[in-house]
C-alpha cells in the first residue's frame, strides 16, 4: 500500500499531528504485535499497558480533541490469524469469542478510546460490548459497528500490510456473502437494536447498493469503510499513469457519500485533504 505505513509510537505522533493539522479529527488504529505475543485465545488484546492501549493514552495525552477509534477484533493477537477463538476442527466459536472481545473493548475503553470498533463480526457482540461499557462507567464510549462487513478480496492488501492473513481456512463464517444483501438490514438492525451508535458498511465501492439500503433503514449515522483493495487499485493504475489519480479518488468519495454515508474510513484521508484545502 504507497503512501501507508507501520509507525513506532514516535512517528505515529507526528503522522497523527500533521493530520489534525489538516483538520482530520478522527483516526483508527490497527495494530501489528510481534509473533512472540500472540497465543490461541488473543490475551494480549486486553493488556492494559498493551501497544493499542499505550497508544491511545499518548494520542490523548498529546491532542486530546482528536477522536481515536480502536479496532476489537481478535486476528492481530491470534495466532492463526482468525477474528474469534477456534476449536480443534477449525470452528469459530462466537460466544466464547464475545467474552474476550468484551475485555478488549473495556480495557481500550480505559486507555481512552473515543469509539470503539468491533470488526469481528461475531454475533452478540454490540449488546455484549455495550452492556459491559456501561458497567465499567463507560458510557460515553460509543461503539463503531462494523455491523454489514463483507467476506472479500478487497481486503488483501490490508491482510498483506499487517501480516494478518489467516493461517487456515476463510472468514466465511462470520463475513458475510457478497450475493447477499438482505443480511445486511439483519445484521444492521441486530447491532442498532444492541445498542451501535454508528453502523458501518464494508467494503464501500463495490457495495455502494448496500450503502444506500441501510441509509434508508436507519437514522443513525452510516460509515462506509473504503478499503485497502479500494486504495490498492487506484494506487495501481495511478502508478501505470493509466488514471487521473485525484479525479478518480474525489469522484469515488463522493458516490459513497452519495450513496448515503455520513462519515467514510479512508486511506486517501491525508490527500484528500490536502487536495480539498
Ligand atoms: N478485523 C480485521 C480487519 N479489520 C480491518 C480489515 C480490512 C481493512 C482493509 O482492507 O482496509 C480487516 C481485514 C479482515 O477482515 O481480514
Amino acid at each position: 500500500m504507497p503512501g501507508c505505513y507501520r509507525y513506532s509510537l514516535d512517528l505515529l505522533l507526528k503522522e497523527i499531528a500533521e493530520c489534525w493539522e489538516l483538520g482530520i479529527n478522527a483516526i483508527a488504529l490497527f495494530p501489528v504485535i510481534s509473533d512472540s505475543k500472540k497465543d490461541d485465545t488473543g490475551t494480549e488484546s486486553y493488556n492494559p499497558e498493551g501497544l493499542v492501549q499505550q497508544t491511545v493514552k499518548a494520542i490523548k495525552q498529546n491532542i486530546s480533541e482528536i477522536v481515536v477509534i480502536t479496532d476489537v477484533a481478535l486476528d492481530p493477537f491470534t495466532t492463526h490469524g482468525h477474528d474469534g477463538l477456534v476449536d480443534e476442527t477449525g470452528k469459530i466459536l462466537n460466544d466464547p469469542t464475545v467474552e474476550v472481545l468484551v475485555k478488549m473493548a473495556v480495557s481500550q475503553a480505559a486507555a481512552g478510546a473515543d469509539m470503539v470498533a468491533p470488526s469481528d463480526m461475531m454475533d452478540g457482540r454490540i449488546g455484549a460490548i455495550r452492556k459491559a461499557l456501561d458497567a465499567a462507567g463507560y458510557i460515553d464510549t460509543a461503539i463503531l459497528a462494523y455491523s454489514a462487513k463483507y467476506a472479500s478480496a478487497y481486503y488483501g492488501p490490508f491482510r498483506d500490510a499487517l501480516d494478518s492473513a489467516p493461517k487456515f481456512g476463510d472468514k466465511k463464517t462470520y463475513q458475510m456473502d457478497a450475493a447477499n444483501a438482505r443480511e445486511a438490514l439483519k445484521e444492521v438492525a441486530l447491532d442498532i437494536a444492541e445498542g451501535a451508535d454508528i453502523v458501518m458498511v464494508k467494503p464501500a465501492l463495490a457495495y455502494l447498493d448496500i450503502i444506500c439500503q441501510v441509509r434508508e433503514a436507519t437514522n443513525l449515522p452510516v460509515a462506509a469503510y473504503n478499503v485497502s483493495g479500494e486504495y490498492a487499485m487506484v494506487k495501481a493504475a495511478a502508478q501505470l499513469g493509466w488514471i487521473d489519480e485525484k479525479r478518480i479518488i474525489l469522484e469515488s468519495l463522493t458516490s459513497i457519500k452519495r450513496a448515503g454515508a455520513d462519515m467514510i474510513l479512508t486511506y486517501f484521508a491525508k490527500e484528500v485533504a490536502l487536495m480539498l484545502k
